[in-house]
């Protein structure tokens, strides 16, 4: 056994997102986003679920501040959705929607609780997409409007800003993929749509800049990790556009002012380049003060041309590791690899893990507890890669679970469960996990022995 610690001024939390446990979808004058219409759509979501009511946080502020307040959190990572503060997307204020947020903020203070708020988790407003949604440059100016808003709504309150979570999910799995929201299949939309999406984070950091809002500001990309399944270039390349994909795409942009040139030239072999208008990338270059690495998994890639390689050539093979019930590779080793990269390629920035947790959907037993070992030790093995990135020099500031508790996994529904504390969907009910009590223990002390 050996004892894993973390600097003093750690940033422990959790994290979670708006349309994935707020409910109260049609409540005082929230707006439709793009969610509501697709999760109502017959097919795209398992079992027919939607974020109707989901785990009814809007109106269970105390309830779920104090599950924060025994956790014994330092910060709380959530999201603003869009259309519950601007129904339209731009222009009319709802004021009941930003008095929701007030309410979650103001208790976060003062159960010492930093607030860390993330402005888009795909919760984009339909009067928008029927506007072309993120496949338009329209969108970019009415995200900057948002920002500025909530920017000036919650100067001094909030100190901790993403501007958006997961971008290759916005772009790829959303516009070419077509496995969430709005559900298309079409690469140079999916290309067109990352562009968009930089170009607005740009704009928002920009005005953040200009407003003089105090704290901090950075974009959270799902950068995945790939270990070549032979030491040779074609499957080193292979694994390189894995994460070229997620993550250098977009954070290329950001801190040197251009597109990775190995993904740029992938896509323009398959005929395929961003709309880059004069001056844009001038725009998405704003310094920001942190990069959000959200981590699960990773896979074992190699070159492959053909159907199994799919649009970048790489296929996944087998890791051979034991995997979570939504059925993703176990590999904590990729944590690792994946911050010292990050770190070793952008110049050793402030980092936050601000998602890592795993799928188990572990049920109530006797007595009413949830013994859900197998997300201890998932967490144990990732924050012993944690430590060891800090170890190693890696400025890693802190470590956001997900989740808080049991909410809507997009396309799987609410079958699939991430929380630290359960939900029970029929009667909103909520119980502790055993895990909750572990991550509990591994806050309070700022170290863990294993
Ligand atoms: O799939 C688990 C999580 N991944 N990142 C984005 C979140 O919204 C998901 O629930």
């Amino acid at each position: 056994m050996s004892i894993h610690k973390f600097p003093q001024d750690f940033k422990w939390g959790v994290a979670t997102a708006s349309y994935q446990i707020e409910g109260a979808y049609n409540e005082d004058g929230r707006g439709m986003s793009i969610w509501d219409t697709f999760a109502h759509t017959p097919g795209k979501v398992k079992n027919g679920d939607n974020g109707n009511v989901a785990c009814d946080s809007y109106h269970r502020v105390e309830e779920d501040v104090q599950l924060l307040k025994d956790l014994g959190v330092k910060v709380y990572r959530f999201s603003v959705s869009w259309p519950r503060v601007l129904p339209s997307g731009r222009g009319e204020v709802n004021q009941a929607g930003l008095d929701y947020y007030h309410r979650l903020v103001d208790a976060l203070v003062a159960n010492g609780i930093e607030p860390f708020c993330t402005l888009y988790h795909w919760d984009l407003p339909q009067a928008l997409q029927d506007e072309g949604g993120w496949g338009s440059r329209g969108t970019i100016d009415a995200f900057a409007e948002y920002a500025e808003l909530m920017f000036n709504e919650f100067k001094g309150k909030i100190k901790h800003w993403i501007t958006f979570n997961e971008p290759w999910c916005m772009a790829f799995l959303s516009n070419y993929l077509g496995v969430h929201a709005p559900g298309n299949k079409d690469l140079q939309l999916a290309i067109d749509v990352s562009h968009h999406l930089l170009v607005a984070h740009g704009k928002a950091v920009k005005r953040f800049r200009e407003l003089g809002i105090p704290g901090e500001i950075g974009i959270a990309p799902n950068t995945a990790w790939a270990v070549p399944y032979r030491n040779t270039e074609e499957d080193i390349e292979a694994c390189l556009r894995i994460y070229g994909w997620s993550g250098d795409w977009y954070l290329d942009p950001i801190y040197f002012g251009e597109y990775p040139k190995f993904m740029l030239e992938w896509y323009e072999k398959l005929g395929y380049k961003p709309p880059v208008v004069a001056g844009d990338m001038d725009i998405i270059r704003q310094p920001i003060d942190f990069i959000g690495i959200n981590y699960y998994t990773s896979s074992m890639n190699r070159y492959n041309p053909g159907e199994a390689g799919g649009m970048l050539s790489s296929e996944a093979v087998s890791l051979g590791v034991a995997k979570t019930d939504i059925g993703w590779e176990i590999y904590a080793e990729g944590l690792y690899q994946l911050l010292r990269y990050t770190a070793d390629k952008y110049g050793n920035p402030n980092l936050y893990i601000t998602e890592n947790g795993a799928c188990y959907n572990d049920g109530l037993e006797q007595g009413g507890r949830i013994h859900d070992q197998r997300r201890i030790d998932y967490l144990a093995m990732h924050l012993i890669q944690a430590s060891r990135a800090i170890e190693d020099g890696i400025n890693l500031k802190g470590y956001m679970e997900w989740s808080l508790m049991d909410n809507f996994e997009w396309a799987e529904g609410y079958g699939m469960r991430f929380g630290l504390v359960h939900v029970d969907y029929d009667t909103l009910v909520r119980t502790k996990k055993d895990s909750y009590y572990w991550y509990k223990g591994v806050i309070s002390r700022n170290w863990f022995e294993r």
